[in-house]
């Protein structure tokens, strides 16, 4: 009885009165420090009809997430809001912004100011390590610095030879009768047979079931499993630490496992080893060469596995779906590769030289960026420099903690950077078109895409292997386009078409 007299008369007002005079002294340092970075308060505060949990937000999140329109939807009320605006809660604001100045900022000139969402990284640690794609900080730094010189060095002809030994057998899969296919697919299991022998010197042969053994076919089907499931506690945000699932963490140990047996015989490989499976090239023995870490180089591979596969495939499964619907551009792209590359293979050099392939590329990326939406967390009080005031020119404060949500569904059809009907498939506006961090495809600053050019190369290859190879193509498919947002974007319905043989192709 004694106790609760102590606990009510001073124990509870010590903490009221402390809780209180904390409020108040975070209260004046956070004027302080917008005072003298001349922040303003937010131009645009976007109405909820829920202040407390943002429940009527979340639940049209939902809705248009289960309509296969997600990017639409939330790209589409930045535009309707002037490009940033604020959510404020009960208990936490989240900015959201297609700036290309506040993009700058964040992931470039103030790059040590913000880290990569918690939510993504509990999400993603448990399942693929603590790799590139999922640590902040020095640990990221020296992730960033032991894999640079993999892709520095990297000499792209055994790349291309090994694309094209995988390409043949994706021609196969390809119904040459005027038959419908689905050329996603057969783009997602082209990237994850090029990108696992790439990695690890043996492929998973998804399009080469002769030459696929039981430990691939389950190595695939426990990647992927972890992939669902890496989004699953993404979309569940702060709930997911009270989810729990038992095979997803079975697919995840398996899934080591099979990386592990990579990384352990990654020092004794030489070109003559039959576990080399041929390949003419070697991610993890090159890694090795810079960290003996086991554990290490089994979460790089993940994370480069997981940052290399889906992004390749949804750019090329988007690019095809454009093309076979502007039969114009597909005659142009044909002329522009057949007049320089006939009946031979694709070098690097000729690729990146073919403006009309890397405007179509261009295009498709502007329209349908695999990443199209991310998020980067404050991890001290900062600002971002537009949004403030009333007209938004102003700097706004981002609290410490505090989630900045970007968005390229709305950047990259901002008409003060691509003019006019900016919803349209048109190559050709990339004619001297310089959008700076109006474009953002492979995000920008000290965290860009490690691969981009080794994607670039890779989608091009694969483009102008197509356009060699058939002569035209048709769209089966009807259904307006909806995305499928999961890691990355690609097309809800698959990419449907139907395709005319060349008269002349390419001799082996
Ligand atoms: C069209 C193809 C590709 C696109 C559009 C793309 C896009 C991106 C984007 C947007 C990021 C930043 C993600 C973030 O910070 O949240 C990223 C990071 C990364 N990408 Fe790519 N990527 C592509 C292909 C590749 C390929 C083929 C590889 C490897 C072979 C690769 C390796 C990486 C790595 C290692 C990172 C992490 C960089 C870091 O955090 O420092 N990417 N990519």
């Amino acid at each position: 009885m004694a106790d609760l007299k102590f606990l009510l008369l001073y124990t509870l007002p010590i903490l009221f009165l402390s809780t209180i005079t904390r409020r108040f002294v975070i209260y004046f340092r956070d004027r302080k420090f917008i005072a003298a970075n001349g922040c303003k308060p937010p131009r645009t505060i976007a109405p909820l009809w829920d202040p407390i949990f943002g429940i009527d937000f979340l639940v049209q999140c939902l809705k248009a997430a289960k309509d296969g329109r997600y990017i639409r939807f939330s790209g589409g009320r930045l535009i309707k809001y002037n490009y940033t605006y604020v959510i404020k809660r009960w208990a936490f604001d989240t900015i959201y912004t297609a700036e290309p100045e506040n993009l700058k900022h964040m992931l470039a000139t103030e790059f040590n100011n913000f880290k990569l969402a918690t939510i993504r990284v509990n999400a993603m640690v448990p399942l693929f390590g603590r790799g590139i794609f999922t640590t902040n900080g020095p640990e990221w730094a020296h992730a960033r610095a032991i894999l640079r010189p993999s892709f520095t060095r990297q000499n792209m002809a055994p790349l291309l030879k090994m694309m094209e030994r995988h390409f043949q057998m994706l021609l196969l899969q390809i119904p040459t009768d005027g038959s419908t296919l689905d050329l996603q697919k057969l783009f997602f299991c082209f990237t994850m047979d090029t990108a696992t022998e790439f990695l690890m010197g043996r492929s998973t042969y998804t399009l080469d079931p002769s030459r696929r053994t039981e430990a691939e076919r389950n190595f695939v089907d426990d990647y992927l499993t972890c992939c669902f499931e890496a989004v699953r506690k993404i979309v569940m945000g702060n709930w997911q630490m009270f989810s729990y699932n038992r095979n997803a963490g079975a697919a995840r140990d398996r899934a080591w496992a099979y990386v592990d047996g990579f990384v352990a015989v990654a020092d004794d490989y030489d070109d003559d080893d039959d576990d080399n499976d041929g390949a003419e090239y070697n991610f993890l023995e090159e890694l090795s060469a810079q960290t003996t870490s086991r554990t290490l180089l089994r979460d790089q591979v993940l994370s480069v596995l997981l940052a290399s596969r889906d992004t390749t495939a949804s750019l090329l499964s988007s690019m095809f779906y454009e093309l076979a619907r502007h039969p114009h551009t597909y005659a142009k792209l044909r002329q522009e590769i057949l007049s320089r590359i006939a009946g031979e293979l694709p070098t690097e050099d000729e690729l990146n030289n073919m403006p009309y392939l890397r405007w179509c590329i261009n295009e498709t990326l502007r329209l349908y960026p695999v990443v199209p939406g991310n998020t980067r967390e404050a991890v001290c009080d900062t600002t971002i420099p537009l949004g403030g005031g009333k007209d938004g020119k102003s700097p706004l404060f981002v609290k410490r903690g505090t989630a900045v949500v970007y968005n390229l569904h709305a950047l990259h059809r901002r008409p003060d950077i691509y003019g006019t009907e900016v919803d349209s498939y048109k190559p050709e506006r990339w004619d001297g078109l310089r959008p700076g961090w109006g474009f953002l495809p492979f995000n920008g600053g000290p965290r860009i895409c490690l691969g981009q050019q080794f994607g670039l190369t890779e989608a091009s290859f694969v483009a102008a292997r197509m356009v060699q190879s058939f002569e035209a193509l048709e769209p089966r498919d009807d259904e307006p386009w909806a995305e499928f947002y999961s890691l990355v974007m690609c097309s809800k319905n698959g990419v449907k078409i139907a395709v005319t043989p060349a008269k002349s192709t390419v001799e082996n």
